[in-house]
């Protein structure tokens, strides 16, 4: 059987370097292009590319999904700064282009993927919610899109049971000390040189909390994801938003 021909973007890159890594070493995947800011993207058509991994910056990736989805090429985008705007414009583009599929995934590690699950699951249990992310020094957004989607999810959970929005006490104080609101979610982030992606989602009730913590300790845990994606995506037209969306019972993090 033929190998599926894939290429990343920002192969020089923290993740693009580790994508192209795993890409290469995959047995039913071909490597054609390993590009980054000072390459063509014609690269990827030259190298006549089935699918191909953003992994970027927010300042970029809108004009690359352009390049790619306009030259019938599949997409995986692990690139943050994702907005209802851009979403949207991006599931036009690709009502555009029949065939063509792209998912967006706020992040590839199964551990993420549970802990915005489980969160979803626990928000319409709990008065109060908050989410603390917790990134490298290098991180040019914040709040993560980890902790945007999940805010956003704990959100919709907390207003499909009917919950009321949490009420914030503060009438004293310093702007910003309370975090970013994202729908209600007060979402907090930490940059610290030594981290690279870390999440704590903190839930309180009459007399107890809860929290999900989860740890990204090496760019290995988004890679399984990433591979998912890829051998998914080509039978997945439009677009997907979130990594569960592609698990099935047989994904097996600790292979490949
Ligand atoms: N969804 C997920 O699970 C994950 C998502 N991410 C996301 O992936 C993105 C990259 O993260 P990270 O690897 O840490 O960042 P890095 O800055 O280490 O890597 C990004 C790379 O992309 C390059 N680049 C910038 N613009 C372009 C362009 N127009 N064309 C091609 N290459 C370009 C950069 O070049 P230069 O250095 O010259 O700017 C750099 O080499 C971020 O948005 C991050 O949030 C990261 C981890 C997991
Ligand atoms: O920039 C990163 O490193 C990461 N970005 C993604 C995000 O913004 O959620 C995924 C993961 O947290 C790592």
């Amino acid at each position: 059987m033929s190998k599926l021909r894939v290429a990343v973007i920002g192969a020089k890159g923290r993740i693009g370097a580790e994508a192209a890594r795993a890409v290469e070493a995959a047995d039913d995947l071909d490597l054609v292009a390993a590009i980054d800011r000072d390459d063509r993207l014609e690269t990827l058509t030259e190298a006549d590319t089935q699918v191909a991994v953003d992994l970027t910056h927010p300042d970029a990736v809108m004009d690359n999904l352009e390049y790619v989805i306009g030259h019938g090429i599949h997409a995986v985008v692990g690139t943050t700064g994702w907005t209802p705007v851009r979403l949207a414009a991006l599931e036009e583009r690709l009502a555009a282009a029949p065939g063509i599929g792209a998912l967006v995934a706020p992040n590839f590690s199964i551990g993420a993927v549970l802990t915005m699950r489980f969160a979803q699951q626990a928000a319409r249990w709990f008065e109060s919610v908050e989410v603390i992310e917790l990134h490298h020094d290098n991180k040019p957004d914040a709040p993560s899109g980890t902790a945007g989607r999940t805010a956003q999810l704990i959100a919709a959970a907390r207003a499909e049971h009917g919950r009321a929005p949490q009420h914030d006490p503060t009438t004293h104080g310093l702007p910003g000390a309370r975090g970013a609101d994202v729908d209600g979610v007060p979402v907090h982030s930490v940059r610290l040189r030594g981290l690279l992606a870390h999440q704590e989602v903190l839930f309180g009730g009459t007399g107890e909390t809860l929290t999900i913590r989860h740890d990204s300790l090496h760019h290995s845990s988004f890679m399984p994801g990433i591979l998912l994606a890829v051998r998914t995506v080509p039978g997945v037209p439009g677009l997907t938003y979130g990594l569960e969306h592609f698990l099935s019972e047989d994904f097996r993090p600790d292979e490949d």
